[in-house]
């Protein structure tokens, strides 16, 4: 029960549910003994020919008020209990969400997608079971079983009793090495399908490139195969059960033989009474009703375990990049940068991609970022927003070390486009005023409007209101672009990284946007990392990157004049631009 102890808190919240419910669930199996004993009352009399009509009637009378009463308790406890287990899952899948999203860039290049899917549904779901359901059954096994035998001692002949219960030890063996099997085998089950819904998830996410590629065959047989493996699983699954079942069905009809048999011989002896013998067979009725409900306590509650275990694993994962004790808020910030001697890999690699990179970015200046695809571009804005941390070396922030600032603090204060320009299945407006913290229509109008996306978007049929994505109008590349761009301005942040924002758009559009953006950039410190020399050429400063290492670095006309690199792609750009043109 190790694995359960992660929920303890939820526990203590909600123990009162328990409580009750436990409690109504006891009155319900107290309850349920009282048949046998009204069984036994009228076999003795109906035997003896005592009983009247009038005492027939009440005794069904007692029998139809114990099952109203039984409903009534039943009622409450569903309502304590599988209401107290919702409340967990509903909880659960809070905590589980909200931590995955502490969790760092480079958990999720080691996890896959549909693998979390999976925890957040199938474990999340399999937990709720054994602490619902799996609670119920399980009070009732321990309560029920032990009442019953007592029950059984105390009222019937006790060597009856001990005969009848001799095939119970074996029980418990089977339960312990079955419930280790079952244990293991659902945990394989589980990660099957999580295969699986990774499986789907991806070919979902990816179907453009399947059918461009004409891989459906392909994609089809991949899928097979995964969910070949969760058949296979289920049906181990199921073959431990198909073993487990009828064991416990032989040893429950292997104690009603024994009592039938024994019982029978002690009635014609004249030992018991035949209420005796109702009595016994009704206990032993119930009991083996109980004791086969052990089954599937075992199963929910190995399958709750192995749930727990995978989620635990997902809850002790903490991000390797957090706030340190003594971070700060950065207040009121003027955006110079310095790199000073860094030196950074990423984990999953033991080559440095930069290594001792320094560079200074004054307050309120522009540097262009170009080099060739895989030079560490992008790299260096991870390494300025604290997606990563550095291995050596210091970055700073108006010479504060970003170590020492809030993460939260760093991130507002820094507008990151990113390649991505990924963008939420809601509305303009929402994705715009994504990460603002309060905006108006003007202020959104005018954001779109210097990122050149406004006149695009009063074309849509509900404008600003339009649905992205899924549901809604899907935007081209350059719209994207360019609404990722409004969505880090409506932040107003001191800082700007444009990360191949531009790429998508014509250089016409680039130009206009570049230059709007010019007005709205004054006094800001802004990186635009680009492939292109024509979105670079009005930056105060370029750098020009070679496998990590700056081998150029001035303005756009001193770099020509180097005849280098720079020089290089300028000179290639122009070719393209006139063989576009012709
Ligand atoms: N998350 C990552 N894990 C491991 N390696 C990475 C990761 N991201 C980038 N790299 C590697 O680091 C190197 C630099 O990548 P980076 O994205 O910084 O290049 P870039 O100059 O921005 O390229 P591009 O112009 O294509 O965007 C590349 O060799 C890349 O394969």
């Amino acid at each position: 029960m190790i694995s359960f102890k992660i929920l303890k808190p939820f526990f203590l919240k909600n123990k009162w549910f328990y409580i009750l419910g436990v409690l109504w669930l006891l009155l319900v199996d107290i309850l349920q003994l009282f048949i046998p004993e009204i069984l036994r009352g009228i076999t003795n009399r109906l035997e003896t020919n005592l009983l009247t009509q009038r005492q027939l009637a009440l005794y069904a009378l007692y029998v139809l008020l114990i099952g109203v009463t039984i409903g009534f308790f039943r009622f409450l406890w569903r309502m304590f209990i599988i209401g107290a287990s919702r409340n967990l899952e509903y909880q659960l899948r809070n905590k589980l969400f909200s931590h995955l999203l502490t969790l760092s860039s480079s958990y999720y290049q080691r996890h896959k997608t549909g693998d979390l899917m999976a925890h957040l549904t199938n474990d999340i779901h399999a937990v709720r079971m054994a602490l619902g359901p799996g609670i119920v059954a399980l009070t009732d096994a321990i309560f029920l079983n032990i009442a019953v035998m007592v029950m059984m001692l105390r009222t019937t002949d006790y060597r009856l009793t001990v005969l009848a219960l001799l095939p119970m030890p074996l029980l418990v063996v089977f339960m312990t090495k079955f419930g280790k099997i079952i244990h293991k085998r659902f945990k394989a089950v589980q990660e099957a399908f999580a295969a699986v819904t990774d499986k789907t998830q991806e070919n979902l996410s990816g179907i453009r490139v399947i059918k461009a590629f004409v891989q459906e065959e392909a994609e089809i047989n991949a899928f097979k195969e995964k969910n070949l493996l969760l058949l296979q699983r289920n049906l181990d699954l199921a073959k431990t059960f198909g073993i487990f079942h009828p064991l416990l069905q032989f040893l429950s009809s292997l104690s009603f033989t024994i009592a039938i048999w024994y019982g029978g011989i002690l009635v014609i002896e004249e030992i018991i009474t035949l209420g005796d013998f109702v009595a016994f067979t009704t206990y032993l009725a119930l009991l083996v009703s109980s004791i086969s409900s052990i089954g599937w306590v075992i199963n929910i509650m190995q399958r709750g375990r192995a749930s727990i275990d995978r989620i635990n694993s997902i809850l002790k994962e903490s991000s390797e990049i957090q706030d340190f004790h003594d971070a700060k808020n950065l207040e009121k910030v003027k955006g110079s940068i310095v790199f000073d001697r860094v030196t950074f890999g990423y984990s999953n690699s033991s080559e440095n991609i930069l290594e001792e990179f320094s560079l200074k970015i004054p307050a309120g200046s522009s540097l262009g970022i170009i080099g060739k695809t895989g030079s560490g571009k992008t790299t260096i804005a991870n390494l300025l927003v604290r997606l990563y941390d550095v291995k050596e070396g210091s970055i700073s922030i108006d010479n504060n070390p970003i170590t020492n600032i809030k993460l939260a603090s760093l991130r507002k204060n820094i507008g990151f486009i990113d390649q991505d320009s990924f963008l939420f299945s809601t509305t303009i407006t929402e994705n715009i005023g994504f990460g603002a913290d309060s905006y108006d229509i003007e202020n959104l109008q005018r954001v779109a409007k210097v990122a050149g996306l406004h006149q695009d978007i009063m074309e849509f049929p509900k404008q600003y209101e339009t649905m992205v994505g899924e549901k809604g109008i899907t935007l081209s590349g350059g719209q994207r672009q360019r609404l990722a761009i409004a969505r880090a301005l409506i932040k107003n942040p001191s800082i700007f990284i444009f990360d191949d924002s531009f790429s998508a758009v014509d250089t016409d559009t680039e130009e206009r946007i570049l230059q709007a953006l010019r007005t709205e950039m004054k006094n800001k410190t802004t990186i635009i990392i680009a492939h292109r020399v024509s979105t670079l050429k009005h930056c105060d400063k370029v750098i020009v990157l070679e496998e990590g290492k700056i081998i150029e670095i001035g303005d756009h006309e001193s770099l020509l004049t180097k005849k280098g690199l720079y020089y290089d792609f300028y000179q290639k750009q122009l070719l393209e631009e006139v063989i576009l043109k012709n």
